[in-house]
């Protein structure tokens, strides 16, 4: 089977963005990455000062900790760091055979043929406040390899004001899609409640600005709930 560089296996917790905010779900977290966003969250499975702490594991392995933290099927959600430069093909096989769904984030950059069986694909290019460049080709064939295209909804987050006008951009350029806005967590150690929703008044404040009103705006709810921790 496989082998896998995980960062964390962990859960059940609640999706907190995006298109599935709120489902119980249990995270696996690849670790190493093709980007390096200026206000990465979760640079523990980015930086390769970190790779110490990955493991190697197998497919197996992987499915093994899923089913001592969820014995009964529920909505597994694929993170990193990339997932999408690991080899996940196995692991959704047996998933999906045992009952479980999948979901994943991933920033579009690389995309594998093993997309086609994920359920809930998160496409999440960056903007120009991460200081990363999307290429819309890869982006693309990111789209191409999906299940279908209600399998893919969009997140985007948004520091400024310039992240506001390339997020309202991408839509009319891929307007077939969903559209989950979410502020930028500037302090990723210690975001305080208050800053995320002021964050977020400002952001809805931005979108009925321009009439967008296709967009969803939401707050990261796993940091309103707990702060910026690992594991939830
Ligand atoms: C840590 S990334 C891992 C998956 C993949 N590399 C990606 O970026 O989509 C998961 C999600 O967290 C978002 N994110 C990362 N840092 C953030 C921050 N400081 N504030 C808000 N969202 C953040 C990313 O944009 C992405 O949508
Ligand atoms: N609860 C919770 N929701 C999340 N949504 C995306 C996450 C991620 O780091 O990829 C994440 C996470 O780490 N925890
Ligand atoms: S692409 Fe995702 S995991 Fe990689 S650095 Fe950016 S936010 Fe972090
Ligand atoms: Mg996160």
């Amino acid at each position: 089977m496989s082998q896998l560089i995980i960062s964390e296996v962990f859960g059940p917790t609640i999706q907190g963005e995006g298109a599935l905010v709120g489902k119980p779900t249990v995270f696996v977290r690849s670790g190493g990455c093709d980007y390096r966003c200026s206000w990465c969250d979760t640079l523990y499975a980015v930086e390769k000062k970190y790779k110490n702490e990955w493991h190697t594991l197998s497919t197996e392995e992987v499915w093994s900790q899923i089913q001592a933290l969820s014995p009964t099927p529920i909505l597994i959600t694929l993170s990193g760091g990339n997932p999408a430069l690991q080899d996940f093909a196995k692991l959704i096989e047996i998933g999906h055979k045992a009952g479980y769904t999948f979901a994943m984030e991933t920033q579009g950059s690389l995309s594998k043929p093993w997309f086609k069986q994920i359920d809930y694909l998160t496409l999440s290019p960056k903007p120009p406040s991460s200081g990363m460049e999307t290429k819309w080709d890869a982006f693309e064939k990111s789209v191409s390899l999906a299940k279908s295209p209600e399998a893919i909804s969009i997140k985007l987050v948004v520091a400024d004001d310039i992240d506001f006008k390339w997020a309202h951009e991408v839509q009319q350029r891929y307007p077939q899609f969903d559209y989950y806005l979410q502020p930028c967590n500037l302090q990723a150690d210690e975001v305080t409640l208050e800053q995320g929703l002021q964050s977020t008044r400002e952001l809805i404040d931005q979108v009925v600005a321009v009439g967008w009103h296709q967009a969803t705006v939401l707050p990261q709810l796993h940091n309103i709930l707990w702060g910026n921790q690992r594991g939830v």
